[in-house]
């Protein structure tokens, strides 16, 4: 589907969608408890992938819409076997929270999802199974999926490199707190996408599993069992989505008004940090934390430089804003954004130099040239990414007459209804 959208202003207020993040990790927690209520959860493409895996381990997911609950019952710490192949569709978290779990049955999973996850990274995740007594592989051998996982393991010691994916130590954490032994993580290198562990331990926490950083990496005991007080748990909203709706604000907000972004309270998303790099740059914006608000009217942005080391979701955003902003932006530290849905650094690259952005492109590094771009509505790619389509409709407000771009269903893997809510903050958008 192509979405057309016009050089718009917009204000009002939005709710952002609750967190991608914790709903994977609230209802996998769910299917490795004996069953839980888990409240105010995505309803995506990507988070209904991790509602699959858990019934095809042996657990029952059912919507109460009117209760915005997902009612879960779980495999209490035994998956099954799965009947089928399991497909994980686009959600790389998906796959590497489902690969461990996996791990822990006795026999074997296959997991398979679209062509873009099947060209990600899985194979240190296989090594670390392998090394743990399970065995694991991609079935073309070249690290990627389909993979297929042979159980049971019971735990022991293991290291794995921290620079490619935070979701293989999430991942280890939560099958190992019910393994016998529990799991040992050591890091070979810096862990890249850092606060993705914290969300992980955040939620371990909440469902009454103990796991905790050691000094050189991560360790969870084992013969744990997951239970969260009283029995439910409360997803909070996602800072990577609000990221969209605040950007839209500062480059694009009506004179005298502001975009204000609900459900914005404080947890251990990284991608919080969208609201210090705004500022940063010279942005209006204002978070009130105790009510769960943010604030932003349009500013006159300056270029900055923003480590996404511990953020990568947030670099299409940034970059939006470095094409917005005066001078230079430079982005570093971001070759980790290169093994998403499609590689983000050079899928940016590409599509603001389509609507007329001066980009310059390194391994590490993405710098836009602000003072040299002058965004001008053009056709562009999402490249089946729903964060490349999204950074790029916010582009689309401000560049000069009407972009057209393409692949805007991709939304529905972490924010379904991206489009009206735009729609209703006053923005120019159609689908074509
Ligand atoms: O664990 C998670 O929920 C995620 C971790 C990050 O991935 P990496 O750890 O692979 O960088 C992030 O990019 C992804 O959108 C969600
Ligand atoms: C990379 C992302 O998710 P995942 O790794 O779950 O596919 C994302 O949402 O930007």
């Amino acid at each position: 589907m192509d979405i057309e959208l016009s050089q718009s202003r917009v204000h009002g207020r939005a709710r952002a969608p609750p967190s991608k993040s914790y709903t994977h990790r609230a209802i996998l927690a769910a299917g490795y408890s004996a069953g839980a209520l888990v409240y105010d959860p995505l309803n995506s493409a990507d988070t209904k992938a991790t509602m699959r895996a858990v019934e095809a381990f042996g657990g029952d997911v059912d919507r109460d819409a009117t209760e915005d609950r997902l009612d879960v019952t779980g495999f209490n710490g035994r998956p099954d076997v799965p009947a089928d192949v399991v497909d994980c569709a686009n959600s790389g978290t998906t796959m590497r929270l489902v690969t461990a779990c996996a791990a822990l049955a006795d026999g074997i999973t296959v997991l398979t999802g679209d062509s873009s996850l099947r060209s990600r990274p899985q194979g240190p995740l296989l090594d670390a199974i392998d090394d743990l007594g399970g065995r694991a592989e991609s079935t073309r051998d070249n690290g990627q999926a389909p993979i297929a996982i042979r159980g049971p393991i019971s735990g022991g010691s293991v290291s794995i490199p921290g620079d490619v994916s935070s979701q293989y130590i999430s991942a280890l954490l939560m099958a190992g707190a019910v393994t016998e032994e529990g799991i040992d993580v050591e890091l070979e290198t810096e862990l890249k996408s850092a606060p993705y562990v914290d969300i992980t331990l955040e939620v371990l926490e909440a469902f009454g599993v103990d796991a905790e950083q050691t000094d050189d990496g991560f360790s969870v005991s084992g013969g744990q069992s997951y239970e969260p007080t009283d029995g439910e748990y409360h997803v909070p909203g996602d800072f990577s989505s609000m990221s969209y709706l605040l950007a839209a604000g500062a480059v694009a907000a009506e004179e005298g008004k502001d975009v204000v972004v609900a459900g914005a309270y404080p947890s251990a998303q990284g991608d919080s940090a969208i609201v210090d790099v705004l500022e940063r740059m010279g942005a209006d914006v204002e978070w009130n934390r105790d009510d769960g608000y943010i604030t932003v009217r349009k500013s006159d942005l300056s270029g900055v430089e923003v480590d996404v080391g511990d953020t990568p979701d947030l670099l299409p955003t940034i970059a939006v804003l470095g094409a917005v902003a005066e001078g230079d932006t430079r982005i570093v530290n971001c070759e980790h954004v290169r093994y998403k849905e499609t590689d983000r650094v050079s899928a940016m690259a590409e599509e603001l130099g389509a609507l007329g952005a001066a980009v310059t492109e390194e391994a590490d590094v993405l710098t836009i040239h602000g003072d040299e771009s002058e965004l001008e509505g053009a056709a562009v790619d999402g490249h089946g990414d729903h964060r490349i389509v999204m950074s790029l409709a916010v582009a689309a407000l401000v560049a000069d007459g009407t972009t057209t771009v393409a692949g805007g269903e991709h939304v529905d893997v972490s924010f379904p209804d991206f489009f009206d809510v735009l729609y209703d903050l006053g923005a120019d958008v159609r689908r074509t």
